[in-house]
C-alpha cells in the first residue's frame, strides 16, 4: 500500500479536480469483463469506482460481458462450446444456458455488489424495452480453394438497431444501467451478442461522451507480447494501419473495432484500460497521465 502524507493526500484531490468538474453530466459507457470481473476483490474496487464517477455527476452505464462463466456452466453440464473468430457457436442449448447465465446469474451479481455499496443500478438485456434489435450473424472463411463461404454460427446477433429510450430513461431518473449482451430479432427470437459489440453500439446510440473498455491486457502494444510497448494513444487511421499491418490481432481485434466504431458514432474519445490493475477507471479518468491506450477520431482530437 502507498503510504501518503497530508501534501500528498490533497495534491491528489487537486490534481483530479478539474477532471471531475469537465465531466459533470458526462455520460460514461464502461464495457466489464474479463479479470475484473472474475476476481472478486477487483469487482469491488470497479464497482467502488463507478459509485465514485456517479457520486461526481457522471452517469454511467454498465454493459458486461460473461464469457468465463458462460463457459463453466456449459462444463457443468457437459455441454461442448466452441468459437470462430471469437464468438462462440451458439445452438438452442447453449443460448438457453448463455442467457440464464448473462441476464440472471451475471447481471444480477453485478447490480447485488453495486447496490451493496449504496448504488442503485438496474440490470436489464438487450431485449428489455426493446433495446437491441439483432439479425442472424454469419461469418465468412475461405475454403481450401481460396473462397470465401459463409459460415452459420446459429444463435449469435449481429446488431441491426438500438432504442436507447429506456436507458435513458434510467439514467435520467439517477439509476445505473446495467446491460447483458442478449437480445431479441424481430421474430422475437434469442440471440447471443458479443459483448464489446454491444457496448460500442449502445455507446454510439446513447451519444455517450467516452466508451471506456476494461480488458485483461494494458491496452494497445506494439508488441502484443511486449507490455513496455504499450500505444497511449492512436487515431482510427492508425488503428485501421496496425490491424492491417497484423500489429493488432486476435481478441484486440473486436476490442478496437468497436471503438472505432463508438468513434465514428460521435464518441469522442474510446479507451483500452487494464481491469487487472485496482481502481483503473479512477486513474484513467481522474489523472493527468492516465492509463491505457486511448483512441480519438484523428489527430488533435484529444480532449480531456
Ligand atoms: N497489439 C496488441 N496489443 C495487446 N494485445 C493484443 C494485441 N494484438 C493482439 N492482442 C491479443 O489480444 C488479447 C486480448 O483479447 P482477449 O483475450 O479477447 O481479451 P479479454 O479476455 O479481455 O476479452 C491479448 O491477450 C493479446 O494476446
Ligand atoms: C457471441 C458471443 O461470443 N457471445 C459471448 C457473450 C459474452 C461475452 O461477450 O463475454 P466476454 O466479454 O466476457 O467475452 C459469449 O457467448 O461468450
Amino acid at each position: 500500500m502507498i503510504i501518503m502524507n497530508d501534501t500528498e493526500r490533497i495534491d491528489t484531490l487537486i490534481e483530479a479536480l478539474p477532471y471531475i468538474n469537465i465531466f459533470q453530466d458526462n455520460i460514461i459507457v464502461l464495457k466489464y469483463g474479463g479479470n475484473a470481473m472474475v476476481n472478486d476483490s477487483l469487482k469491488e474496487s470497479v464497482m467502488q469506482d463507478v459509485l465514485l464517477m456517479k457520486s461526481v455527476g457522471i452517469k454511467p452505464v454498465i454493459v458486461h460481458g460473461g464469457g468465463p462463466f458462460i463457459n463453466n456452466m456449459l462444463t457443468d453440464l457437459n455441454i461442448e462450446t466452441e468459437f470462430k473468430k471469437g464468438l462462440r457457436v451458439t445452438d438452442d442449448a447453449v443460448m438457453n444456458v448463455a442467457e440464464m447465465v448473462l441476464s440472471g446469474q451475471v447481471n444480477k451479481d453485478i447490480v447485488k455488489h453495486y447496490n451493496k455499496i449504496g448504488g442503485k443500478a438496474v440490470g436489464i438485456s438487450g431485449k428489455d424495452g426493446n433495446l437491441i434489435k439483432v439479425k442472424k450473424k454469419y461469418i465468412e472463411e475461405h475454403n481450401n480453394k481460396g473462397e470465401i463461404r459463409q459460415v452459420d454460427i446459429g444463435l449469435v446477433g449481429e446488431i441491426e438497431t438500438i432504442d436507447p429510450a429506456l436507458v435513458t430513461l434510467l439514467i435520467d431518473n439517477d439509476f445505473v444501467p446495467v446491460i447483458s449482451p442478449v437480445a431479441a430479432d424481430m421474430n422475437g427470437d434469442t440471440y447471443n451478442v458479443n459483448a464489446d459489440y454491444v457496448a460500442g453500439e449502445i455507446a454510439g446510440a446513447i451519444g455517450a461522451d467516452k466508451f471506456i473498455l476494461l480488458t485483461d491486457t494494458k491496452g494497445v502494444c506494439k508488441d502484443k507480447d511486449d507490455e513496455s510497448t504499450l500505444l497511449a494513444e492512436l487515431t482510427l487511421a492508425e488503428v485501421e494501419k496496425h490491424i492491417e499491418s497484423g500489429v493488432i490481432s486476435e481478441g484486440m481485434i473486436p476490442k478496437v473495432e468497436c471503438c472505432s466504431h463508438a468513434l465514428r458514432k460521435g464518441v469522442r474519445q474510446a479507451h483500452i484500460v487494464d481491469g487487472r490493475l485496482k481502481h483503473s477507471l479512477l486513474l484513467e479518468l481522474f489523472f493527468d497521465a492516465g492509463i491505457g491506450t486511448m483512441i480519438i477520431p484523428h489527430e488533435g482530437g484529444r480532449v480531456l
